[in-house]
């Protein structure tokens, strides 16, 4: 009998997977992959088989066989710009999940993942609300240099689940309300999403805030100088700009939680740094703002940062001119890959084909 759904959350260092009854929750678990393991591979497409191995040892693990699911469902990469909903997993979206047409980010494995395991069921595999979900007004797409447009990269998912549950908490239909969210995690994006499209935002990876791990918005001069100093091939130069700056490059960790402990310990380097992130954050939010027209019913933080009680009280006493500011913690991702998959099952909802949507 298949009654579950296979959710699968490819990141950086880790895969979430978890397997759910309808949309509950019934267990999940998050496979460490150590940065031993995962630098023996060239490129991110290529860790395929090595995490769905990861995947299906922990299936068997829980006793539970592949007969048993329905349908898996995958986080979506960098795809070609495409509108937010959910999926089917065609052969035209897994060729461009492995060519990372918009790059290399570990979420182009959701697709490839999800659907070989599908496959070999003969079961559907499906996507949601992917990082390349492109909803941009034209205005936004300008970036002053024609050959070099403004990208829509970010975390779709998350900004899209939360914005749906502060509507609901509002008793507002998504379309009817504004709000500036920022999702604070590894990588940040600030967006401003309006009736519930995601109308601009920074590119998570190369632009905005600082975050824990990445430069964010970088003097355009200066880096062009860096690129060609000969200090640094190009995938060195890459690799430091979204793995090891930020609050990586200053203090040489990406736990928030250890740049507070250093912070109570009278660290003044550490505060500093610290203060500049949720500065930055701050000062993107305004600029949303500024997008909506200032016509924002409220401001939510997300993403494991807005666990930090210090950061979250910096950027809402910067802010909170603006509208009420929202806490919600941590992040709704597996949830809402399950319930993407789930309207799709119960015919709630028709799942997109990619092609269909897709600029040629
Ligand atoms: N309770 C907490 N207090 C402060 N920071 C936290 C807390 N929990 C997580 N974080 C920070 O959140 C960041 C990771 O956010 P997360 O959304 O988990 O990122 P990702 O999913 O992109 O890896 C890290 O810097 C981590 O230290
Ligand atoms: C490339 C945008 C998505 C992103 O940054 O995701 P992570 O924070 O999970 O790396």
């Amino acid at each position: 009998m298949r009654n579950y759904i296979l959710v699968i959350n490819p990141g950086s260092t880790s895969t979430k997977v978890a397997i759910f009854k309808g949309t509950e929750n019934l267990k999940q678990k998050n496979l460490l992959h150590s940065a031993e393991e995962i630098s023996k591979f060239e490129k991110i497409a290529d860790q395929y088989e090595y995490r769905k191995q990861s995947i299906l040892s922990w299936l068997n693990e829980e006793g539970i066989s592949t007969k048993e699911i329905a349908a898996v469902v995958g986080r979506g990469g960098l795809l070609k710009p495409m509108p937010g909903g959910t999926y089917k997993v065609t052969d035209a979206l897994v060729k461009d999940s492995q060519i990372g047409i918009q790059g290399e980010h570990a979420s182009n494995l959701g697709a490839i993942i999800a659907k070989s395991i599908a496959d070999e069921e003969g079961i559907e595999a499906f996507i949601v609300d992917p990082v390349a979900v492109d909803e941009f007004e034209d205005i936004s797409r300008i970036s002053g240099l024609p050959e070099l447009p403004r990208r829509s990269l970010v975390h779709a998912l998350n900004i899209k689940a939360v914005s749906r549950r502060i509507a609901k908490k509002m008793n507002k239909n998504i379309e009817d309300v504004n709000f500036v969210v920022a999702h604070l995690g590894g990588g940040i994006s600030v967006a401003a999403v309006k009736g519930g499209r995601i109308i601009d935002t920074n590119n998570a990876n190369e632009g905005g805030p600082f975050s824990p791990e990445r430069a964010g918005g970088l003097p355009v001069g200066d880096i062009i100088k860096l690129s060609y100093s000969g200090q640094y091939t190009y995938k060195e130069l890459k690799k430091k700009i979204i793995g090891k700056a930020g609050l990586v490059g200053y203090l040489g960790t990406n736990d928030a939680r250890d740049v507070e402990k250093m912070i109570e310990n009278g660290d003044e380097k550490a505060k500093l740094i610290f203060e500049a992130m949720c500065y930055q954050i701050g000062k993107d939010i305004g600029s949303y703002a500024a997008s909506l027209c200032g016509k924002v019913d409220r401001i939510i933080l997300t993403g494991g940062l807005a666990h930090s009680k210090r950061l979250c009280e910096y950027i809402k006493s910067m802010v909170d001119f603006i509208a009420p500011v929202e806490i919600v913690a941590g992040e709704d991702e597996m949830q809402s890959l399950s319930e993407g998959a789930y309207r799709v099952i119960t015919g709630e909802e028709k799942a997109k084909i990619y092609e269909e949507e897709v600029k040629a």
